[in-house]
């Protein structure tokens, strides 16, 4: 019988940089079978389409939802979907959603029955440097992805000062005194760095203050809501970059991939919007081959507006957008 797969858990805020460090992690695998678990707050697996597939790799997908609310099947499902997936697993990265509360997820990880097949090794919260005040102010899961943490990432810190980079490490230090905190641009971790850092903290694991109390969904982030639209139609790259650019601040997330037409031609584009921050990348090299479309996360959302005004972004007047 296998021993106990060895989970390292990822957390940290919407945007934050949790898919980046686990498609680092993969390219350094070698040789090391590794299984991957995904979480999704929106409707869409958007994560699932962004995580690189390679030799030697499990995903499973756990979407709609955030994995502390997910049913106890539900997780258990799927870590025992990729613990029993073929030849014995390495080492398993559980990717969970950015409104996640860690706690009632720990709870269960290093409880039975998960426990008798899986050893948490650590949990580690990725910090986003250019956001960190705001997503205090906005979410208590940012404040409890940080308390929980065994090991702290502080992710993007080119888009801040050295000053500032000091400045949050000494935030972090006061809110989770004993967790690490790395330096880190694009969640730059060594894999190897990482499966040496700290075992998890027996100590800290039972201290109630670190503990909390699993609030409902709606506490997460100030009734943070998502909606998905999806579009498996081609949009205009010049409206989409203006719709997303004239979103309202209370849009704290859009992520997706979506298909746009310039110049006679259409492509495929991963879309990512942190906190205004826009980026469309070309998704080529994913070899998009799962539904398009983009994912809104925000508080007070204009549902209507934001459908109206993505279904506006479409390329050709003959096509319609098929929201979600
Ligand atoms: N400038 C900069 N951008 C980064 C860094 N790390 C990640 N990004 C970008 O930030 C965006 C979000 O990164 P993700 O890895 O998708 O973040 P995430 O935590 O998985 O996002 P959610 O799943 O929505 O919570 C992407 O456009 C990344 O390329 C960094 O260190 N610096």
């Amino acid at each position: 019988m296998q021993s106990a797969i060895p989970v390292t858990f990822i957390t940290g805020f919407l945007g934050s940089g949790k898919t980046t460090l686990v498609n680092r992690l993969l390219q350094q695998k070698e040789g090391l079978r590794v299984g991957v678990v995904v979480n999704e707050f929106g409707e869409l697996p958007i994560d699932g389409s962004l995580i690189s597939r390679s030799e030697g790799m499990d995903i499973v997908e756990l979407a709609n939802g955030c994995v502390c609310c997910a049913s106890r099947g539900d997780l258990e499902g799927a870590l025992s979907a990729l613990a029993s997936s073929g030849k014995p697993l390495d080492h398993i990265l559980l990717e969970s959603s950015g409104l996640a509360d860690p706690g009632p997820v720990i709870e269960r990880l290093v409880s039975p029955p998960l426990s008798d097949a899986l050893h948490l090794q650590q949990t580690v919260t990725l910090v986003d440097a250019a956001n960190f005040d705001r997503n205090l102010e906005h979410a208590e899961a940012a404040y409890n992805q940080i308390t929980h943490a065994d090991l702290l990432v502080l992710n993007k810190t080119d888009l801040v000062s050295p000053q500032e980079v000091e400045q949050i490490r000494a935030g972090l230090e006061l809110l989770n005194p004993s967790a690490p905190v790395l330096v880190a641009v694009r969640a730059s971790l060594d894999l190897a760095d990482l499966l040496a850092y700290p075992p998890r903290m027996e100590a800290a694991e039972s201290s109630p203050s670190l503990r909390g109390e699993h609030v409902p969904h709606a506490a997460h982030g100030r009734s943070m809501t998502s909606i998905s639209l999806t579009s498996e139609l081609t949009l205009d790259e010049d409206k989409f970059r203006s719709w997303l650019g004239g979103l309202p601040p209370t849009v704290i997330r859009v992520k997706g991939i979506v298909k746009v037409f310039r110049a006679g031609e259409s492509r495929d584009l991963i879309v990512h919007v942190v906190s205004g921050l826009i980026t469309l990348e070309d998704a080529t090299e994913i070899g998009v081959d799962g539904q398009r479309g983009v994912v809104v996360i925000g508080s007070d959302l204009d549902d209507p507006a934001i459908r109206s005004g993505f279904q506006g972004c479409i390329g050709r007047a003959e096509e319609q957008v098929v929201p979600a």
